[in-house]
């Protein structure tokens, strides 16, 4: 009888892995223009996850999401408690020296302050797309001065199609 050949699996490597896994994260976010999730990983296993969301027990639907209200205390933004902070409230007491912070996007100062405090030393991100933007000029320098490894993830597996907001693009990743 003849042998069935069996492709060998590809590889999916921590990168491709644990931002796909921020990326189906960002999914249960109730902001309809961004959803953003990020997840931490120590050695490849994976301490914790979170997504962009009102803090606990606030009702999603008490604010605006869409920045449309006239005044800012009326808008969702400053209320919002960003994904990379509920991945870090989501760790419980784990320790996040040596950890790896794979998010949707780029990191905001509050939050790049909060990667360093914890000790978090490598950030891996998607989207970078308010770049220009004073906050994130600030985060990106606050993470070089405290010596955190930035790096931006390019996706080399195949066999993924994830939409996340948090990119405006598809993320469609391909076997190079
Ligand atoms: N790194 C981030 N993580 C996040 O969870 N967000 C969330 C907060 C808001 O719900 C939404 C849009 O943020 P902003 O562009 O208005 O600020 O994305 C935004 C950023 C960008 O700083
Ligand atoms: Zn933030």
């Amino acid at each position: 009888m003849a042998e069935k050949s069996r492709e060998k699996p590809i590889e999916m490597d921590d990168d491709n892995f644990f931002m796909s896994l921020a990326f189906l994260t960002s999914d249960r976010s109730k902001d309809p223009v961004t959803q953003v999730g990020a997840c931490v990983v120590k050695d490849g296993i994976l301490i914790s996850t979170g997504y962009n969301g009102m803090p606990w027990g606030c009702s999603d639907d008490i604010l605006p999401w869409d920045g449309t209200a006239k005044n800012e205390e009326e808008n969702k933004r400053p209320y919002v408690c960003h994904a990379e902070f509920n991945a870090f409230v989501n760790r419980g007491d784990k320790d996040l020296s040596g950890c790896t912070l794979y998010t949707g996007l780029f990191p905001c100062k509050d939050c790049a302050k909060l990667i360093v405090q914890t000790g978090i030393t490598t950030v891996v991100y998607m989207s970078d797309k308010h770049k220009e933007k004073k906050k994130y000029i600030i985060a990106r320098d606050i993470l070089e001065k405290a010596n955190v490894e930035v790096r931006e993830f390019v996706p080399t597996y195949s066999k993924l199609t994830l939409k996340s907001s948090a990119t405006q693009n598809p993320f469609t990743a391909s076997q190079k």
